[in-house]
């Protein structure tokens, strides 16, 4: 079994109108990980907590097998973050910004920070504050890059960008990976960002961890079913994970394939999405909100 490159254990941080609640979930190394869940699932304060940008009420963090508190500076300086949200000054140039981030990591490199510049085509003398939405991730996907970190932790690295960079952006991830011991966390409520490049994914909605599992197998296990109203009663509902009905039909999520298969012999079965599985686990509550 490889090393686990982030424990969180039992994390909780309560707000007045939410609560992240005794999270559990490790990372293991030479994995792209996918946090996901929906808006205001508790992503962002898991990520800002597991950085110590959210103070937590109570759990523990764990980095490469030593306690954050205990060594902060020194594993904080092995982890690249993208937050989705300013942590940069505004009116410094993108130079300016540069020196202030780097002097913080002891293995800054310059050298790749400027191959990543140019491949981005940014222009260093540039304000922060006229940066377009892509061009400013690509700026923290530089940064964060660009000190020899082991994890990489991004929080919704490819909301509000348009395809072609999301796609730049997974290539990115994918030549990280290539080099030994990287590993990758990334929140997102894009799941078709993670269907090539993922493999592992967790779930998390209302604050707690629904699901920890490997891409494949989740897959692998979960179908879409589609078939006649007249088959849903009261018994075959508890074959699904979620049922929608429209005056056509039905389409549902299961898990239990062959015994859905075995009472509805001429369902319609097809592959299931991540998002499909996701909104299947997630959905009945969240309509309700
Ligand atoms: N500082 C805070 N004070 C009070 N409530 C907060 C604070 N930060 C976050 N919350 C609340 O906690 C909940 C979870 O927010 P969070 O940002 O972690 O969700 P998320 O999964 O990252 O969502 P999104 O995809 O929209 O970014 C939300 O209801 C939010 O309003």
């Amino acid at each position: 079994m490889t090393q686990a490159v982030l424990e969180v254990n039992q994390l909780t941080k309560r707000f007045q109108r939410f609560c992240l609640d005794h999270v559990n979930f490790s990372l293991e190394e030479g994995c792209i990980t996918g946090f996901i869940g929906t808006n205001g699932s508790g992503k962002t304060t898991t990520i800002k907590s597991i950085l110590g940008l959210v103070v937590k009420d109570s759990g523990r963090i764990r980095l490469f097998g030593e306690d954050l508190n205990k060594n902060e500076r020194k594993l904080k300086d092995r982890i690249g973050f993208v937050m989705d949200e300013g942590y940069f000054y505004e009116n410094l140039t993108l130079k300016a910004m540069k020196n202030v981030l780097a002097a913080a990591y002891s293995q800054w490199d310059e050298a790749v920070f400027l191959s990543y510049i140019k491949r981005f085509k940014l222009d260093l003398k540039q304000k922060i504050a006229s940066l377009s939405k892509g061009m400013r991730m690509k700026y923290a996907v530089a940064l964060a890059l660009s000190h020899h970190a082991d994890l990489l932790i991004m929080d919704e690295p490819t909301s509000g960008l348009d395809p072609l960079v999301r796609s730049e952006l997974m290539d990115i991830l994918l030549e990280f990976m290539q080099e030994e011991g990287k590993s990758v966390f990334f929140s997102t409520h894009i799941t078709s960002d993670l269907e090539k490049i993922a493999d592992m994914l967790i779930l998390i909605d209302h604050g707690q961890i629904i699901f920890e599992e490997e891409k494949d197998e989740l897959l692998e296990t979960h179908v879409r079913v589609k078939g006649d109203n007249a088959w849903i009663n009261e018994e075959t509902r508890g074959l699904f994970l979620s049922v929608r009905q429209s005056p056509y039909g039905f389409e549902a999520v299961t898990n239990q394939r062959d015994n859905v298969r075995a009472v509805m012999p001429e369902a319609v079965i097809e592959r299931a999405c991540i998002e499909d599985i996701m909104l299947a686990y997630i959905g009945g509550d969240h309509d309700a909100d």
